[in-house]
Order: C-alpha cells, then sequence, then structure tokens
C-alpha cells in the first residue's frame, strides 16, 4: 500500500507557527530539522518514496503540509486554510500535486479548510468543523467527492485545533480517539486513549503505524495488539500543536 510521502522541510521561522489551544513554548529549530530527518527516515524505511515539496521559508508552519494538500485517489485538493497567515502554502502544495500529474480542485470564495480536518476512512471523508473548516467549505468538499464514490460526514469539534487532533484510524479501521473534543455519536465505536499523542497515527501499512514518541502507552498498546509501531520524536512540532500526521500527505 506504498506510495509517495510529500513532506516539506520545516521553515527557519517555526518557531513563530501559531498557536491556539496551548502555551507557547520555545521552539529548538536544530533539533525540530533532526526530528523532521528521522520521521522522513521512518516513512522511507516503510518503503514510501519521500518526496519534497518546495520549501515555504517565509511560512512558518509550512512544514505542516497536511493542512495544504488534500489527495483522495486522483484528485488534489487544495484547501483555503482558516488561517489567514497559512494561505500562501498552497501555490507550492499545487505544483507538488500537478508534478504527480493528479487532477486540481480547490475550495474558494469564503470557504475554509484545513487538510488536518480531513480524516478518510474507506469510503468515508470525516470532516472537523472547528476552528479552521467552516460549513461551505464541508459543501464544497462534499461536491468535490462525490464522484468519487465519497460520502462526506461532518464532526462538530471543541477545543482542538483539527478534527485529525483527536482521532485517526488504525489500520484496520478503527479509531483511536480522545472523546472529549469530538461531538458524540459520529464514530460508529472508537477506542479511547489517554495520552493526547495517542490518538494520532499514521497508517504507514496494512499493520504498521507511526505514532509520536510522546504517547509510549498507547504505542505499547498497539503493539500489544498486534500493530507494528514505529515511534518518532516529535516534541519541537507538538509545541505548535503539530502532530505525526501533519508532517505528511501520503498519496
Ligand atoms: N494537521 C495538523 O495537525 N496541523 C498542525 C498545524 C499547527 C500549526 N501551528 C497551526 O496552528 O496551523
Amino acid at each position: 500500500m506504498t506510495g509517495v510521502a510529500l513532506v516539506r522541510r520545516p521553515s527557519p521561522r517555526l518557531a513563530e507557527g501559531l498557536v491556539t489551544h496551548i502555551d507557547r513554548a520555545p521552539v529548538d529549530f536544530d533539533l525540530a530539522v533532526k526530528q523532521h530527518d528521522a520521521y522522513r527516515a521512518t516513512l522511507a524505511a516503510a518503503g514510501w518514496d519521500v518526496r519534497d515539496v518546495e520549501a515555504a521559508e517565509e511560512h512558518p508552519d509550512s512544514v505542516f503540509i497536511e493542512d495544504a494538500l488534500i489527495v483522495c485517489e486522483d484528485l488534489a485538493i487544495l484547501p483555503r486554510s482558516g488561517a489567514p497567515e497559512r494561505r500562501g502554502e498552497r501555490a507550492g502544495a499545487e505544483r507538488a500535486a500537478r508534478e504527480l500529474g493528479l487532477r486540481i480542485a480547490s475550495i474558494d470564495g469564503s470557504a475554509t479548510l484545513d487538510g488536518g480536518d480531513v480524516l478518510q476512512v474507506g469510503a468515508t471523508i470525516y470532516v472537523g468543523r472547528g476552528g479552521r473548516t467552516n460549513a461551505d467549505a464541508i459543501r464544497q468538499l462534499r461536491a468535490l467527492v462525490a464522484p468519487l464514490g465519497r460520502t462526506v460526514v461532518p464532526v462538530a469539534l471543541r477545543g482542538v485545533l483539527h478534527l485529525k487532533s483527536a482521532v485517526t484510524a488504525l489500520p484496520d479501521g478503527t479509531f483511536v480517539a480522545l472523546p472529549e473534543h469530538l461531538e458524540p455519536g459520529v464514530f460508529p465505536s472508537f477506542r479511547p486513549v489517554t495520552e493526547e499523542g495517542g490518538c494520532h497515527v499514521v497508517v504507514l501499512g496494512e499493520e504498521t503505524v507511526l505514532i509520536s514518541a510522546s504517547a509510549p502507552r498507547t504505542a505499547d498498546h498497539l503493539t500489544d495488539l498486534g500493530f507494528d509501531v514505529h515511534t518518532v520524536d516529535i516534541s519541537e512540532f507538538e509545541k505548535l500543536e503539530g502532530c505525526v500526521t501533519c508532517l505528511s500527505v501520503l498519496v
């Protein structure tokens, strides 16, 4: 199930990245670069063809490439970020999508959407309705993916940046979540986790996941359930409300 993994090098202005729900903490840029290298290496070791989206040095949050590009089959959807400071990240993401030969669509007008609010599981696309994503964008997304046979399921969020800050799916299609941030009753069922970093997994293969080193109990639990679990330390990105999912787009 491997393919291309798009990543984007951290901007030297990384420490100026946005923080919304947590207090600002100093970011060690050199450590962030090393952590990003280790993250890339983990994707490559799992068989992914890691490719760089052109860097956007003037955009502190550009390393969080997931927010600037959504890929559904052969369709690339370019979101219009809910953070005006991040809208300039889209141009480079569009060029990367074109280089991959993807069809291009975009979220436009007054609609706002961050890729971190989009969780694709089989034929369902869950979309977080929170601070970054509005109803207009959910309508536009629904129209764009309907021809691909996808159903959009909106989820109201509470007290969290993005949908994928609170829930992601394991390779078996079950969910790991911090339920207190999610509208109740939307997900068919989920495995509640106690560590914040435990609800963010990147699915690297049919039984392989990548998870933050900040969630050791969840990593042990998933290993005990028979998953092949890789951990990476992304502490410098977590200080900016980033998580393992937002550092790549798996195509
Ligand atoms: N998908 C994600 O979880 N993205 C994290 C974005 C963090 C960035 N500091 C932001 O506030 O936009």
